[in-house]
């Protein structure tokens, strides 16, 4: 038996089968013999008669000069040298420069289909179609400005002077624009009934027979018994872009606007405690986040507001049931609560307008239930309002199940990661973490502490953790290496929560020099906040440039929220992932790319 022997590695296994073989056959009483031939080594061929040696082309025959090779998903525009310029022709050029130029790698609108079988939580949302996206056209352009907008001076007035008084150019963003737009075109109650004839006329009103006038105070009650269409709206745009005001201010709009139009007083609210709207939040944060926005723009505008959450006191849930409030921030809970006691059944009776903000969370599985009941409890519900940046599947279900009429604004961007974010990812798996995440965190916060950005600004730093029993260890292990870090998570109390928060969202002080403190040893231009999921949703956090994601988040809603603590409004951000290799599975290895090439994520 011969065999040829292809490489030295293999050359053992290859004796060790003959040798089997070769038992075998003994063993049945044939003979065999094992050699081995080596092929001599691949010689680079050499010509030896010069007269086959490659000769150069005359010049004539060469053809054009070949052009340089281009990276593909390089956003770089490669300048040729001069000497490359000159070889060729300037429309050669041209067209080149052009072809780079209209490669969109942020306009992308095929999303990244990262899907099932073996895409973990990533998968879940809703794959949006550009034809159910509202495009950024002339319509957005038209209406690029608040005066555009049908909307109270005294509210605009104050959303100039409360919200946006450091703002240079005061203007809507896209999603505002086209928002506002849809809302206002809705005539308020009180137009309403002023068109039916319900509200006199003020020229007419002495010349009104009293036939007339209980003619009309008759209309008037059956009006009030009956129960109005409720309409509907799905508003949906990407994190940090401004969904907070896009229904505050058609919302205090509406209810100004019939209170000029005396509609309160039609509706016999004058003399008894009554919520006219009601704003649903799935955390205390937020009633506190957007309470604190509300009560500035009612100061202005004149309307009463409160806020309600499970860190609310009994005393202070009940007050609420003995006053006139216009505007009601709460979660769900706190809110059924109250209406359960027996003496407040009816205490949204007299609510027309609903607002779910962070509706995917609010009607998911483990709000769902509470979110529809408090839906269905107005009897005068007018409009519900749906807020959100991410729609997942589920979501999208719920909501063609209980509301098939519903009016979709959907943001062009929707599911995308802001423009101005970049994303990059750390494999802690290799050198010289070996597998050391901790290590690969104190790494990478060295050389964000080194890094020229944020010149002469304390850097500010968001970590995200999927378990909040593991926020106190890294933290401790932080502060042992006197690296400033805080942790947040939802075992300290509201009140421990918001001091921590106000003092990270303060604006970042100026420091003089970056890097370590002699004396204490801390380093000293970073401010550092470990927290979970508690703190990815909605939570505005004041310029925030980086944002870490220690672990790799459960799903695309969990990345895209987490990742949308940073680069809000335009603003420049950078996430980095931290992941060992055997994480990075092979849908999550793209991540990076399709982010940074803008493909919204399904
Ligand atoms: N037209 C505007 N011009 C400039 N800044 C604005 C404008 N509208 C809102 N802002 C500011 O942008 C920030 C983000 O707004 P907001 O919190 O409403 O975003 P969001 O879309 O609700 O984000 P998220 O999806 O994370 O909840 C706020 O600080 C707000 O004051």
């Amino acid at each position: 038996m011969v065999y040829l022997r292809p490489a030295s590695g293999l050359t053992s296994f290859f004796r060790r089968s003959c040798f089997a073989t070769c038992l075998s056959v003994a063993q049945v009483g044939g003979s065999s013999r094992c050699y081995s031939v080596r092929f001599p080594k691949k010689q680079n061929k050499t010509r030896e008669n010069p007269r086959q040696q490659r000769r150069p082309k005359p010049a004539a025959l060469r053809g054009p000069p070949k052009k340089p090779s281009r990276m593909l998903l390089s956003k770089r525009v490669i300048e040729p040298s001069e000497a490359q310029r000159s070889r060729f022709s300037h429309d050669d050029f041209r067209r080149q420069k052009q072809r780079v130029h209209e490669f969109k790698d942020r306009q992308s609108t095929t999303p990244l289909e990262i899907g099932p079988p073996n895409a973990g939580g990533f998968g879940v949302l809703q794959n949006i179609r550009p034809e159910d996206r509202i495009p950024l056209n002339a319509t957005i352009a038209r209406l690029d400005q608040f005066e555009a907008l049908r909307i109270l001076p005294v509210v605009r007035q104050a959303v100039y002077s409360r919200c946006l008084n450091d703002v240079e150019t005061k203007k809507p963003t896209p999603i505002q624009s086209l928002a506002i737009q849809k809302l206002m075109k809705l005539a308020p109650a009180s137009i309403r009934i002023a068109q039916l004839g319900l509200l006199p006329n003020k020229e007419s009103e002495d010349a009104e027979s009293d036939e007339d006038y209980y003619k009309r105070k008759l209309m008037r009650k059956n009006l009030s018994k009956l129960k109005p269409d409720l309409q509907t709206y799905l508003i949906a745009a990407e994190t940090g872009s401004g969904k907070t005001l896009s229904y505050l201010i058609p919302l205090m709009s509406m209810l100004k606007e019939e209170e000029l139009n005396n509609a309160p007083a039609i509706w016999g609210l004058d003399a008894k405690p009554y919520i006219r709207s009601v704003i649903l939040v799935p955390t205390a944060e937020l009633v506190k986040q957007v309470l604190a926005v509300v009560k500035d723009l009612c100061h202005d505008v004149k309307l009463s507001s409160a806020g309600l959450s499970q860190e609310s006191s009994r005393e202070a849930a009940n007050n609420i049931a003995r006053k006139q409030i216009d505007i009601l921030v709460s979660t769900p809970v706190p809110l059924l609560k109250l209406i359960d006691r027996g003496q407040n059944s009816g205490l949204l009776s007299d609510c027309r307008k609903i607002i779910v903000d962070e509706a995917d969370s609010l009607m998911d599985r483990s709000f769902k239930e509470k979110t529809l009941k408090l839906l269905h409890t107005p009897s005068r519900l007018e409009i519900a309002i749906f807020c959100s940046a991410t729609i997942p599947k589920s979501f999208d279900f719920v909501l063609r199940k209980e509301y098939p009429a519903m009016t979709r604004i959907v943001a062009p961007h929707l599911h995308q990661i802001p423009r101005k974010i970049t994303f990059s990812t750390v494999d802690t798996s290799s050198e010289p973490f070996y597998n050391d995440k901790r290590k690969a965190l104190v790494q990478t916060l060295y050389n964000l502490d080194k890094h020229s950005s944020e010149p002469g600004k304390m850097k500010r730093i968001v970590v995200f953790m999927n378990h909040r029993e593991s926020v106190d260890e890294l933290v401790s292990y932080l502060t042992r290496l006197r690296i400033p870090a805080v942790g947040l998570t939802r075992d300290n109390t509201l009140d421990e929560r918001s001091r921590m928060m106000r003092e990270f969202r303060a604006s970042s002080p100026s420091i003089k020099h970056g890097g370590v403190d002699l004396v204490s040893g801390e380093i000293q231009g970073l401010r550092i906040l470990v927290t979970t999921d508690i703190f990815s949703r909605g939570i505005d956090m004041n310029g925030v440039r980086t944002v870490i994601l220690y672990d790799v988040p459960f799903s695309s809603i969990d990345l895209i929220h987490r990742a949308g603590r940073t680069g809000r409004m335009g603003a420049k951000g950078r996430v980095i992932l931290l992941a060992a290799k055997d994480e990075l599975k092979p849908w999550l290895r793209g991540l990076g790319t399709a982010i940074n090439k803008g493909q919204a994520l399904v």
